[in-house]
């Protein structure tokens, strides 16, 4: 085999798949978006989703800038040597990284430390498996984690929330997969697909369910149970009414496939794969002797550009409701924070500071390296690259899930005078209490879309303890018209405490039996 044109194809893998929604993927999300209605919440997240869908095309950068755990699944034909295809794999991986294509997402679980190259212990994940045929089927999977931490495993029998007990059978499955979505709500960033595995034990059960998210979103299951229990949950996961990150609205979910496998007696788990929007698996089919691509995956039929027309028009739409948008500039008064409201959008200009999981355990126990007194914090891990001349640049920087720094955000908040805090799929009630004791907002961003958020970034202006690495570093950001919505206010207000409760109410809705 020619193992540089074999590399060279990867990266090509790697890029396209970092950079393009597949075409199976595109046209779930248009659907969801014509269901939408104008004006609403949702019907304004998902334009801003499908207006970074473009820009990621247009800039050959990451549609998120959470690339995930980069996973490999390849067949290879009987003899062709795997270790040195291995070795590709990881060089391409390596140089996608340099290139701005991936974010370093490998990381020391017990240091910290964080590789730069995406390389390390158990990363990337490439899969190995021979086959008859007599090419190379090489699949990837960048699979965020955000949806990663909402997959869920359920062992029946078991009583879930809202649906009382779920048994061993098919009406058991069907309630645990109901649940599996009820329980993400906006933070796998929503609308999401689910791959689901019956059976096996907990490892082979996750990786069932993770297995169907290489399957299309528009096949048929072959087995006619599960093709009526994915038909279902097609049906009426929507009624739960979680919508677009967790806003409320008409679709909350895009996809759904459903494998089986064997079980042994004193088992049944039922594994849930949950995946962003941000859906990026492809593949290819090599050459097992030149090493080049014969043929792209999930590309047959239409493919939706989102292009110019749709986004002026959205664009045009967002200016005509600009006279309803609230400027923030930091350092934000008390008054002013006090004075917003869940519903209202804002648009930041001016200085914010990333700050995530790292920097929120540190500032714990340590003084801030910056004065951050009626500042705004941005939970945000950002792609980035240095220029010749050692300058930053931002290649991707949308939100990160929240909700992972509730222990902490309160508490942070009142130590340093923090004013705002921007993130995707909301907190819990203890940040609650203590904006409405502190005086301080939670600003919701659209998750996943780094390519429109990096295009309000107009400078790096400076960035501390960079010893956490480039995604959990503090990055003094200059922004100018920044978009998000108040969903926690400093009156003891929370969207997405509503949501929660009135999705649970409606899960309710689907207790009794169905198969
Ligand atoms: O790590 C990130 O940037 C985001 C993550 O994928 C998340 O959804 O929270
Ligand atoms: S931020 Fe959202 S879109 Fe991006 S990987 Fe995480 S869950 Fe997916």
């Amino acid at each position: 085999m020619n193992i540089e044109k074999f590399q060279e194809s990867m990266y090509k893998l790697i890029v396209e798949t970092s950079t393009k929604l597949p075409r199976d993927v595109r046209r779930a999300i248009k659907t969801a978006k014509e269901r939408e209605s104008a004006g609403t919440r949702s019907a304004m997240s998902l334009a801003t989703i499908t207006n970074n869908i473009k820009m990621a095309d247009d800039n050959v950068s990451p549609i998120c800038q959470d690339t995930g755990l980069p996973t490999f699944k390849i067949k290879t034909p009987v003899g062709a040597n795997q270790l040195v295809m291995k070795e590709a794999i990881k060089n391409a991986i390596a140089q996608a990284t340099k290139d701005g294509k991936l974010r370093p997402n490998s990381v020391d679980s017990l240091t910290g430390e964080n590789s730069g190259d995406n390389l390390g212990g158990g990363t990337p994940v490439i899969k190995f498996e021979q086959w008859e045929k007599d090419y190379i089927d090489a699949r990837l999977i960048l699979k965020g984690g955000g949806c990663e931490n909402k997959n869920i495993q359920y062992s029946l029998p078991c009583e879930l929330d809202g649906l009382g007990r779920a048994g061993r059978d098919l009406d058991g499955i069907r309630k645990c997969i109901m649940h599996s979505v009820y329980q993400a709500q906006g933070q796998g960033c929503s609308a999401g697909f689910i791959g689901v595995g019956i059976g096996g034990d907990r490892s082979s059960g996750y990786d069932l369910a993770k297995e169907q998210l290489f399957r299309s979103v528009e096949d048929v299951n072959p087995n006619e149970d599960l093709h009526k229990l994915e038909e279902y949950v097609m049906n009426h996961a929507n009624e739960l009414g979680i919508g677009t990150m967790g806003f409320g609205g008409e679709t909350t979910l895009l996809g759904c496939k459903v494998g089986v496998m064997n079980r042994i007696p004193a088992s049944f788990f039922v594994s849930v794969a949950y995946n962003c929007w941000a859906f990026r698996r492809l593949g290819v089919a090599v050459n097992p002797e030149t090493g080049e691509i014969n043929e792209w995956m999930y590309q047959e039929g239409e493919n939706i550009d989102f292009g110019a027309t749709e986004a002026e028009k959205e664009t045009a739409a967002a200016a005509e409701t600009k006279s309803e948008v609230i400027t923030l500039q930091a350092p934000i008064t008390e008054d002013q924070i006090r004075s917003l409201k869940v519903g209202d959008v804002v648009q930041i200009n001016g200085r914010m500071y990333t700050g995530r999981d790292a920097i929120h355990h540190h500032l714990m126990e340590h003084d801030a390296p910056v004065d951050l007194n009626g500042q705004v914090i941005y939970h945000c891990g950002p792609v980035m690259l240095k220029d010749g001349e050692g300058n930053w640049h931002v290649k991707a920087a949308g939100p990160t899930t929240s909700i992972r720094e509730e222990p902490y955000q309160g508490d942070i908040m009142k130590k340093f005078g923090i004013r705002a805090v921007i993130g995707k799929g909301g907190m819990g009630p203890k940040t609650l209490a203590a904006l409405k004791e502190h005086g301080g907002v939670y600003l919701n961003a659209i998750g996943g879309a780094a390519q429109y958020y990096a295009d309000c970034i107009k400078a790096v202006e400076g960035v501390d303890l960079m010893e956490f690495g480039i995604p959990e570093a503090m990055w003094h950001l200059k922004v100018e018209g920044f978009t998000a919505v108040v969903t926690m206010d400093s009156h003891g207000n929370s969207l997405h405490a509503d949501v929660d409760k009135s999705s649970l109410e409606k899960l309710a809705m689907f207790k009794e039996r169905v198969f």
